[in-house]
């Protein structure tokens, strides 16, 4: 078995207060990004149909961190439910209730989710704050302008 390349582990704590009777946001395996929210509340998101949905949870975050809520695969996969606005971003100032919104893809099931569910993960992460430097020019690379799909689609096409 080869020996897995070590990583520093490094946590970060924040703050949380649970708004409702919700567990903490825990993570499902050691090392893995998201931790998992609930929603609070029973809801049936029809098809093609969208849901905000509360947490419980809001979070006082350090600074130079932001969270973002992010959809899960197996609700995705399963239910064709993801998040509008996939990954939602929480900032490190904000108090309020951290909130889902749920999007039911499939054209014909209405999706059922009923409180306690875990709908979401919440990704914490580190993040830079830029200072916008207006110029005449920009410094050339090699990918220039191009994007859109520039370096090729799908096989064939
Ligand atoms: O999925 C999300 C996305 C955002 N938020 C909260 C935390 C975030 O800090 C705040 C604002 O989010 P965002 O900046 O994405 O929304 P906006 O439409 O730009 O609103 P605002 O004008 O309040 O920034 O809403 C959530 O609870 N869930
Ligand atoms: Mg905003």
């Amino acid at each position: 078995m080869p020996t897995p390349a070590t990583g520093d582990g490094s946590t970060v704590d924040v703050l949380i207060r649970l708004l409702d009777d919700v567990p903490v946001p825990s993570y499902a395996h050691p090392g893995d990004a998201g931790a998992d929210l609930v929603t609070t509340v029973d809801v049936e998101i029809p098809p093609q149909g969208r849901v905000m949905v509360p947490t419980g949870v809001s979070i006082a975050l350090p600074d130079g961190y932001a969270a973002f809520v992010h959809p899960r695969s197996g609700l995705a996969a399963k239910h064709g439910v993801t998040i509008v606005n996939a990954p939602g971003t929480v900032d490190a100032g904000y108090r309020g209730e951290i909130k889902v919104t749920l999007l039911n893809t499939d054209v014909a099931e209405p999706v059922k989710l009923v409180r306690g569910d875990r709908v979401a993960q919440l990704v914490i992460q580190r993040v830079e704050r830029a200072r916008f430097l207006p110029a005449e020019t920009l410094p050339g690379s090699s990918r220039g302008d191009g994007g859109f799909g520039s370096s090729g689609g799908f096989a064939g096409r």
